[in-house]
């Protein structure tokens, strides 16, 4: 079997958290336009059930700059019950893992001075995927209030980027939870 590999662009400086260049804004890296990371994915890894625009079926979520943090809000429909009038947990894990993705996506793009979406940037793109997912429930989700779900960006390395989430419905924090993603390897395209 061919050995994973991924392309890691040379404009990509490593860069981790605490050397003063994590979830800094530059003039490259803001979506003016009110679009979201996953509206910029390409056709390929847009199908994804959590976030892909092209999955018919799928949830459709949206992650948005927010300051130097990100956000994703998401509703969920009745069907998604863990006992009556909760949220299941599965799906709290999904929201979290699309959310980090994003999140990365977005923070390599920055950290490289990209813009996603943009028409004279001919570079690889930086797809990732969650090599590491870790939730915690810290109370009961009620089905029918907004999940508001904020991302920081704690790391970013060559291959990886960490990311720290925090869901809130209403003034309650529901879930905590941690992605690493890594970069796509050439095996999954
Ligand atoms: C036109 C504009 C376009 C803009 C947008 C472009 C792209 C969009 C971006 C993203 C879109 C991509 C997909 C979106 C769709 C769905 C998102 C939802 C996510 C998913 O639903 S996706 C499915 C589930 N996912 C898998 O199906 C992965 C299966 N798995 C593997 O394919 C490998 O297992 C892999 C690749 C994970 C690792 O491969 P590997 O081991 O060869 O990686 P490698 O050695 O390079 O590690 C590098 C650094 O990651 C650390 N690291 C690695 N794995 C770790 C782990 N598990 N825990 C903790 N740390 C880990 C290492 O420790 C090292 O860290 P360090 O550098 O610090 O040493």
């Amino acid at each position: 079997m061919a050995a994973a590999r991924a392309v890691v662009p040379a404009s990509w400086p490593e860069r981790t958290a605490g050397a003063g260049t994590v979830g800094r804004m530059t003039s490259h890296d803001t979506l003016h336009d009110g679009t979201a990371f996953q509206d910029h994915y390409p056709p390929d890894v847009a199908a994804c059930f959590g976030c892909g625009r092209l999955n018919e079926h799928g949830h459709h979520l949206r992650t948005t700059w927010d300051g130097e943090g990100t956000v994703t809000r998401f509703t969920p429909g009745p069907e998604q019950t863990a006992v009556p009038g909760y949220v299941y947990g599965g799906l709290i894990a999904s929201v979290i893992d699309c959310a980090g993705t994003g999140t990365a996506a977005g923070a390599a793009y920055r950290a490289a001075g990209r813009t996603m979406g943009d028409p004279d940037d001919h570079e690889p793109p930086l797809r990732f995927v969650t090599g590491r997912l870790e939730v915690d429930y810290l109370a009961p989700t009620p089905l029918g209030v907004e999940l508001v779900v904020r991302g920081h960006i704690d790391e970013i390395k060559a291959r990886k980027v960490v990311v720290s989430l925090e869901m809130a419905a209403g003034d309650t924090v529901v879930a905590r939870g941690r992605v690493i993603a890594v970069l796509m390897p050439a095996t999954m395209e």
